[in-house]
This record gives structure tokens, C-alpha cells and sequence, in this order.
């Protein structure tokens, strides 16, 4: 296990409050993630200030449009200095490929840079209704081999599709596992999920974690409680 392997999502309606939250979190106990909401208000800003308070950022947008836009996107990403920069591993080949080929040429630290395959609310149903009649494992294998393939370093998945894609790919490929979620807490909208220890014992590298930490009554005991669980 990585020393730092869990990723809080600030997910938040007000940049005020995220920050709130990251005052009170640790950089050296965690890593943090901004997604749509809150860089869609905020912007780059953002990620200004939290690099200021110490945090490597995950900068979740999930880009996904033709090669050349998306990898405009990238660039643009990295020339903020985010830890970690993601794109839809099913935008294909080519638009992964550009996205790694485009990182060459930025100066400086690069994003780790990992696709997203079958976001961890989808479940077999949701990927027969889009025209997708395998179950979430066997695509996000297909995926993950291609996002590989592709130049990625690593791969948003759900935690349980995790020891099937460490047997078959190599160790230093990162696996991101959200839906991750404490015995006992809510599962909302997630349907993939397994506990912070279980994902870590599977072979998870990071554990992007959101609501069970933010909306809890004390967020930084239940990140101390997890950051403990995992041993
Ligand atoms: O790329 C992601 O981070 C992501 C991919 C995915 O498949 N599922 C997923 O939940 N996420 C993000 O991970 C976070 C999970 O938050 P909670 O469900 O509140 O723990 C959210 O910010 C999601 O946008």
C-alpha cells in the first residue's frame, strides 16, 4: 500500500466550504479531488489555493470529446500542476493516445494520467440500456487493457473489479477505485462499492472517497477511523 492512498472528493456548492474542509484535512494523511461542481464555480482558482495549503489535487473532469479537444484539455490541466488529470477510457485509442502524446510536450511534473472506464454507479443494467451487453467487469477489463495499451498510467474502476485486473496487468498501472464505502454507511447513488479495507487488500492504489468523509458529523475522525482500518 501507497503511504497516502485516500483521495477526498470536495465535492461541494461553494468554494468556501471545500476549503473549510481542507483546512481541516491533513496533506500529509490525504490527497484531494475537485470535479465538476465545484471547478465548474470555482475554476482554477481553486486548485491554486489548495496547492498553497499543501494538497496534490486530483482534477476530476472525466474529459471525453474528439482527440485534439481533449487533449488541449489535458495540456491545460497540467500547466496547473494537478497530481492526477482524468478522460473517459471509452473516448478510444486515439484520444487517449493524443492525451499522452500532448504531455510530452509540457514542461516540468507531469499528471498522473488515468481513464475512467464503468463509473462505479453503473451497474449491468444501466450498461445493457446503452447498448453495452457485457457486465460492468468484463468492460472495464476492455477498457483497462486499452486504456493501457494507450498509454495511460492507471485506470478509474470500481474497487470490485480490482484483483481480476491486478492479475492481469502490471503493478505500477494505478487503479482508482470511488464507490468506496465504510461498513454501515449510505450507499446513495453508488452501486459498485466495497470498504476502504477490503479495496486496499484487493489491490486498490487510491480510494477516492467523498460523501462518507464530507458529510460526516466529524470528517476528520472517520478519515483517521479509515486511514487506521486500512493498518
Ligand atoms: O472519476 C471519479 O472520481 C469517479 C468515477 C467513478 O466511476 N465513480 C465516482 O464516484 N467518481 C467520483 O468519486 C466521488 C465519489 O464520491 P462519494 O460517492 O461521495 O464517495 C465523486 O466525486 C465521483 O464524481
Amino acid at each position: 500500500m501507497n503511504s497516502k492512498p485516500i483521495i477526498v472528493a470536495l465535492d461541494y456548492a461553494d468554494q468556501s466550504l471545500a476549503l473549510d474542509m481542507a483546512k481541516r484535512l491533513d496533506p500529509q494523511q490525504c490527497r484531494v479531488k475537485i470535479g465538476k461542481e465545484l471547478f465548474t464555480l470555482a475554476g482554477p482558482a481553486i486548485l491554486e489555493k489548495l496547492h498553497e495549503l499543501g494538497f496534490e489535487v486530483f482534477l476530476d473532469l472525466k474529459f471525453h470529446d474528439i482527440p485534439n479537444t481533449t487533449a488541449m484539455a489535458v495540456k491545460a490541466a497540467a500547466q496547473q500542476g494537478v497530481w492526477m488529470v482524468n478522460v473517459h477510457a471509452s473516448g478510444g485509442r486515439r484520444m487517449m493516445e493524443a492525451t499522452r502524446e500532448v504531455l510530452e510536450t509540457v514542461a516540468g511534473p507531469k499528471p498522473l494520467l488515468i481513464a475512467v472506464t464503468v463509473l462505479t454507479s453503473m451497474e449491468s443494467a444501466d450498461l445493457r440500456e446503452i447498448g453495452i451487453d457485457l457486465d460492468p467487469q468484463q468492460q472495464v477489463l476492455r477498457l483497462a487493457s486499452l486504456a493501457a495499451a494507450s498509454g495511460m498510467d492507471g485506470v478509474v474502476c470500481s474497487a470490485q473489479e480490482v484483483s481480476v485486473l491486478r492479475a492481469q496487468i502490471n503493478r505500477e498501472f494505478k487503479l482508482v477505485t470511488p464507490g468506496i464505502r465504510p461498513a454501515g454507511s449510505d450507499q446513495g447513488d453508488q452501486r459498485r462499492i466495497m470498504t476502504p479495507a477490503e479495496a486496499i487488500s484487493a489491490g486498490s492504489d487510491y480510494l477516492v472517497i467523498g460523501r462518507p468523509i464530507t458529510r460526516a458529523a466529524d470528517p476528520i475522525s472517520v478519515l483517521k477511523d479509515i486511514n487506521l482500518s486500512l493498518g
